[in-house]
């Protein structure tokens, strides 16, 4: 289908928590939670697309490490294959330049979290994962 996306998404755990954005108001899907990233633009790898992403939106250099989950969802509007990696933040003070609001959180917690509907999945497999 021509009306899809591929998005990359971080599952950051420290302490036994996982990191958690809101996306803002004014944007689609706004106050939806989520896992940090974005669209892979033309040429870019995953990995890399991760990376700037995540010093894009949260000022944090990560390395990327492992594929988690992918997720494919159909939404009214486009068809998105969301691919979450597992990331380690590495450098950097984490400042929200787009989002409303980050939590870590436990795996618990987290079906507390009204996530887009793409990352349910990656949430169940989330909370039946031992860390
Ligand atoms: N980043 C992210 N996006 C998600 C998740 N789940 C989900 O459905 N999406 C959707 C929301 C958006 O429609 C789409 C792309 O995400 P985005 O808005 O973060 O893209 P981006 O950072 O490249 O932002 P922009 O340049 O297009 O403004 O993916 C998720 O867990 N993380
Ligand atoms: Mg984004």
């Amino acid at each position: 289908m021509n009306n899809s996306i591929k998005v990359t998404a971080a599952v950051i755990i420290e302490n036994q928590r996982v990191l958690i954005t809101q996306r803002a108001a004014h944007d689609a899907m706004g106050e939806k939670w989520e896992f940090p990233g974005g669209k892979i633009e033309p040429g870019e790898t995953p990995q890399a697309c991760l990376q700037r992403e995540l010093q894009e939106e949260l000022g944090i250099v990560a390395e990327v490490c492992d594929l988690f989950a992918v997720s494919q969802h159909a939404y009214p509007q486009f068809n998105i294959e969301l691919s979450a990696y597992t990331a380690v933040i590495r450098s950097g003070q984490m400042t929200l330049h787009t989002h409303k609001d980050a939590r870590w959180v436990t795996l618990d917690e987290l079906p507390l979290f009204d996530f887009s509907a793409a990352d349910r999945p990656i949430v169940q497999k989330l909370t039946s994962t031992t860390i």
